[in-house]
């Protein structure tokens, strides 16, 4: 018989795993927890099915509706502009989106160049400014690129900062905070709404416990 619960994109990674933590905390059923290479894990009671993606998949998967639900990064979500609804914070993979660079910026040319895996942030920030910059897309290890002299300043990801200070660069402007997001397919959304309504439901209960823990 063909599946007919939840179908959720989960971003392999970083992420993964106070991702389904945070869902059994909220009583939601999660697979269980083997070593298997398996891309697609349904949960025990076979009410949800998990997709296991690549987090810059996930907004594709779930704006062609292979997934219902998505839960990715907001910064992936910016770089990949897709069609989708934003439903919640989830709380998890805290941090800034920043542009780095030494502390004393040198230019190498009348327009300055920007390395980083997110073109389409980078751009739309400096176009904001109303500056005019060159960006360079780097696939990771961006850090790099202005210890080298391939572009004066970068656009990244900064958590703990290790990285920045281990290679002597420094935060030079924050562009917007990231966090985790539940997302959702705009049809599913419609078609699914007391589903995806108590799953949200369920998520949003635990996410505000964990805060009033925190204070
Ligand atoms: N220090 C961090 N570096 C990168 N991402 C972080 C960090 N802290 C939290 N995140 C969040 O975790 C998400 C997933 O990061 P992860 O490194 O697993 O994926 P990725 O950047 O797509 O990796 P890769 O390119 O190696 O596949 C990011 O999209 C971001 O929202
Ligand atoms: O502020 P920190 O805690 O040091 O974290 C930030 C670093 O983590 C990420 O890199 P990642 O480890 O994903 O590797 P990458 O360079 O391949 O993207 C990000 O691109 C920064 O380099």
């Amino acid at each position: 018989m063909a599946f007919d619960g939840l179908t959720i994109a989960l971003s392999k990674g970083r992420i993964m795993d106070q991702t389904l933590q945070l869902f059994h905390e909220a009583g939601i059923p999660v697979p269980a927890d083997d070593d298997s290479r398996k891309l697609i894990l349904e949960s025990p009671c076979g009410t949800i099915r998990y997709m296991i993606a690549k987090p810059t998949d996930v907004p594709t998967y779930v704006e062609y509706g292979a997934a219902d639900l998505g839960i990715v990064g907001k910064d992936v979500l910016l770089e990949a502009g897709r069609d989708v609804y934003e439903l919640l914070d989830l709380g998890i993979g805290k941090c800034r989106m920043c542009v780095a660079g030494l502390p004393e910026t040198k230019y190498f040319g009348t327009v300055p160049r920007i390395a980083s895996k997110y073109p389409r942030i980078a751009t739309e920030y400096f176009r904001s400014l109303g500056q005019q910059v060159e960006v360079i897309l780097l696939h990771g290890s961006v850090e790099l690129a202005p210890l080298i002299g391939l572009a004066e300043r970068i656009v990244d990801i900064v958590e703990t900062g290790r990285t920045l200070v281990e290679n002597g660069l420094v935060v030079l402007e924050e562009i917007v905070p990231i966090s985790t997001r539940l997302i959702a397919n705009r049809m599913s959304f419609r078609l699914r709404e007391q589903e995806i309504d108590e799953l949200t439901r369920k998520l949003r209960g635990r996410i505000d416990l964990r805060k009033e823990v925190q204070v």
